[in-house]
């Protein structure tokens, strides 16, 4: 592995060290990584990690070790996974450029063995390399977010033809790119099966470099992330420096970042930009269009969403705050046939709304789209249910409480206050893809707003500050890969008083 040639350049190493690092190595255990699909006794029965192996063994005690287990859960998982697909006349799996980008959608059990797939396959990757060298290149993660980043901003996918190959000279010519730049950004992208080069000097597609190429919401999503997200990641450190307690929206990461710090949230400064502001709706866009981001996994009561009939039936109404252009209340609207929508947002988003919202006239007219700025008064009164989805994990405590308090005077008793947001558990408890996944969003609310993803007892605490009549009702989590898409919280309100 060129890893070895690598740090043999900085190193020597004697054998007396190799033998006392594999003396170290077989004295340890694994054993905090081993969480598969362990029942949520409080959820609606979503698999979920399975119980943590409690007595740490060491290696050569576990029997077959650890790395064998791994690796028959990988075959057995895969086996499955090839079965399904052959006996559906399916693709298999391929970055080919011709292959398909996405999976089909899997019956629950198949995509259960997807995850087992990229879980223990990561696990086993881990102890292949090793704890040190974990770290060592794990912090190098950021050189294939800047190969990507250059590969984004200047447009390669596009210049390189899908059908057929391109020389470096030829691609050259084609950008402002000097040839080295350009062929070593190219190349530490093949090391994740971006692009490849089926001869030297000669540049070709994959999958994954295609969907680069003819999908205008992934570049979008590759850009955000690249020039905004982790440019503003790279000034954490000066914001943590001088606000440890990194609650302010004015000075997050980004805004050291772009140097905006004491001046505006990043959302006022991505309103005076359009480009920025069209590249960062387009990345939430391509977010929320992949896997288990779908408003079905909402709507859907079979699929574990929320049960609406009891409102249908009285006709109430439903308030959907930063809403955006009210697709979750057209999509709900389609199901509940006497329920009525108030979608609300700030007035650029309502402005640009489409109009109308669905093409389905007994929908559309049951829904109205109304400017209102969450950080004052709520101006819908006593409606049924006032509903956040995916706003509060924008705000640290004391803004998401303001939100909160600016609901109360609108609340009639027994009014529902429903969050569907990410809803963190323990360190561990989470299945380790979906871990994986809302430790990172965390990490991003950070740097860009100094925001967070929270736990029950977080959420809990704000609605505690927010007013003593919130009665905390119930939580439950969606099936399977879309854990990621949120938990619902169901707080009602009953009006005990108001904690100022
Ligand atoms: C992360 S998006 C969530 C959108 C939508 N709820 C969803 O599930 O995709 C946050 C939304 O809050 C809106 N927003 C931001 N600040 C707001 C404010 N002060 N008042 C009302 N809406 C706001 C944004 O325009 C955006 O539509």
């Amino acid at each position: 592995m060129s890893r070895f040639r690598f740090s043999s350049l900085f190193q020597s190493s004697s054998a007396s060290t190799a033998d006392a690092e594999t003396k170290k190595q077989n004295r340890r255990s694994f054993s905090a990584l081993t969480t598969l699909r362990q029942k949520d006794a409080e959820t609606n029965g979503a698999p979920a990690p399975a119980p943590q192996v409690a007595k740490a063994e060491t290696a050569s005690e576990q029997s077959p070790s650890r790395m064998v287990a791994l690796a028959q859960q990988i075959t057995k998982a895969t086996e499955k996974l090839e079965t399904y697909m052959k006996a559906n006349n399916l693709p298999m799996p391929s970055f080919d450029a011709d292959a398909p980008a996405d999976f089909p959608g899997l019956p629950a059990d198949v995509q259960q063995n997807r995850q087992d797939i990229i879980v223990a396959a990561k696990e086993l990757s881990m102890l292949a390399h090793g704890p040190r060298e974990t770290v060592r290149w794990g912090i190098w993660e950021f050189t294939d977010v800047l190969a990507l980043t250059v590969i984004n901003h200047y447009g390669l996918a596009k210049l390189v033809p899908v059908d057929s190959t391109i020389t470096l000279d030829e691609l050259q010519g084609k950008t402002t790119l000097d040839r080295i730049n350009l062929a070593r950004v190219l190349r530490l992208a093949m090391t994740n099966g971006i692009f490849r080069e089926p001869s030297p000097g000669v540049i070709a597609h994959t999958a994954a470099s295609r969907v680069l190429a003819e999908d205008e919401d992934m570049q979008a999503w590759v850009g955000f992330n690249g020039e905004d997200i982790f440019r503003a990641s790279g000034h954490v450190l000066q914001s943590l420096r001088a606000d440890p307690e990194a609650t302010s929206l004015t000075r997050a990461g980004f805004q050291y970042a772009f140097d905006t710090v004491d001046k505006e949230p990043m959302f006022v400064t991505f309103g005076k930009d359009p480009v920025r502001a069209r590249r960062m709706g387009r990345a939430m866009a391509s977010l929320t269009g992949g896997e288990g981001y779908e408003p079905s996994y909402f709507v859907d009561v079979e699929k574990g969403g929320y049960d609406f009939s009891d409102l249908d039936a009285a006709g109430g109404t439903f308030v959907d705050i930063g809403g955006s252009h009210g697709f979750m209340c057209v999509a709900l609207a389609e199901k509940y046939k006497n329920m009525k929508f108030v979608v609300q947002d700030l007035q650029k988003t309502v402005d640009s709304a489409p109009s109308p919202l669905s093409d389905d006239p007994q929908v559309a007219e049951r829904i109205s789209l109304v400017p209102h700025d969450f950080f004052t008064e709520q101006v819908t009164k006593d409606a049924d249910v006032y509903f956040f989805r995916w706003v509060m994990h924008n705000y640290s405590t004391p803004y998401a409480v303001r939100i909160l308090k600016n609901l109360v005077p609108a609340l009639k008793p027994g009014a529902r206050v429903v969050i569907n947001d990410y809803c963190l558990r323990d360190a561990g408890q989470e299945n380790p893809w979906d871990e994986r996944v809302v430790r990172r969003m965390d990490v991003v609310m950070l740097a860009v707003l100094n925001a967070q993803e929270r736990t029950e007892e977080e959420f809990r605490a704000l609605f505690a500050a927010a007013g003593d009549g919130f009665v905390f009702k119930v939580r439950f989590s969606f099936f399977g890969f879309c854990f990621v898409c949120g938990v619902v919280l169901w707080v009602t309100w009953e009006g005990k008083g108001f904690a100022d």
